[in-house]
């Protein structure tokens, strides 16, 4: 794995030097943020050694490396997930790349389902915590000490103070968010109402089939974490209506004005 993960760093270095501090991982139809990054050089999944294809709809496959104001950012458009067949290790291996290239702080996004009934479609939330309900861990087998620890602390695997800076952000552009805990199923079929009603029931504010992976992983490794979710639905058996992955890019790109707004101004904050 430390071996890949250099050759694969190794590559992005000799295609464009760069030393990113903030990462960003965008997920379901959340990749147009990549708009406001500046001087970009965008590399194609396709060309990183170890990187599989994106498979799934609303995930370009591109590691796009620039700049927002003065903070030097890797951003992946798109991301792996394990029900597309994927190993843990080959899902959290842009997590860990990002590591490798010297980030520091990593942004999870993602499309989720609304479990709490106080949400509605076209919410924003800052992920205060999560459930991992995907039956997998990214660290199952031997532990690469130089890595991180075999027992990871996960008390604030979402930082607090990259928590405050969101909310903060958003505050300021005069948008308000929600915060709430994140439930992540290995999916792909989306939840049936019982399972909602068990997630609700667990302290769940939102679930998707993300995420929890990534966020792990990076506590591993030492990153500090936070994570936002576009609430593009209300999750199964909330509203009569049947769940489609293509409504959910839909609403995800009907916030993408004030989820790029909330973005930009935390990047710029945690860089400065
Ligand atoms: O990558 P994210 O978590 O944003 O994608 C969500 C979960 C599934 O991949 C897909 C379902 O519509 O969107
Ligand atoms: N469930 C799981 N994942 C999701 C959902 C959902 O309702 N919406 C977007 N990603």
């Amino acid at each position: 794995m430390y071996e890949k993960l250099a050759t694969a760093a190794a590559h992005i270095q000799k295609v464009k030097p760069c030393s990113p501090k903030v990462g960003v991982v965008l997920g379901s139809g959340l990749g147009d943020f990549v708009d406001q990054i500046e001087d970009k050089t965008i590399i194609s999944y396709d060309d990183i050694p170890f990187f599989h294809k994106t498979t799934v709809e609303g995930h370009a496959g591109k590691l796009i490396l620039g700049k927002i104001g003065n903070t030097e950012i890797a951003a992946l458009q798109g991301r792996f997930h394990s029900y597309e067949g994927l190993e843990m290790d080959d899902v959290v291996f842009p997590t860990r790349l990002l590591s490798t290239l010297g980030v520091d702080t990593l942004i999870l996004t993602n499309a989720a389902g609304g479990i709490n009934t106080n949400y509605q479609a076209g919410d924003l939330v800052v992920i205060e915590d999560h459930i991992n309900m995907t039956g997998n861990n990214p660290l199952v087998g031997p532990n690469i000490k130089e890595m991180g620890p075999r027992f990871p602390d996960m008390s604030k695997a979402y930082h607090p103070e990259l928590r405050e800076i969101i909310l903060k952000s958003a505050e300021k552009l005069g948008y308000t968010m929600q915060t709430g805990i994140y439930a992540g199923v290995l999916g792909p079929t989306y939840e049936t109402p019982a399972e909602v009603r068990m997630l609700r029931t667990l302290g769940a504010d939102v679930v998707g089939m993300s995420t929890v992976p990534e966020c792990i992983a990076a506590n591993h490794i030492g990153m500090k974490v936070c994570g936002i979710s576009c609430v593009t639905n209300m999750a199964s058996g909330i509203e009569n209506v049947e769940l489609k992955h293509e409504d959910i890019k839909d609403e995800a790109l009907r916030v993408m004005e004030k989820f790029t707004s909330i973005l930009k101004e935390t990047v710029k904050t945690i860089g400065a």
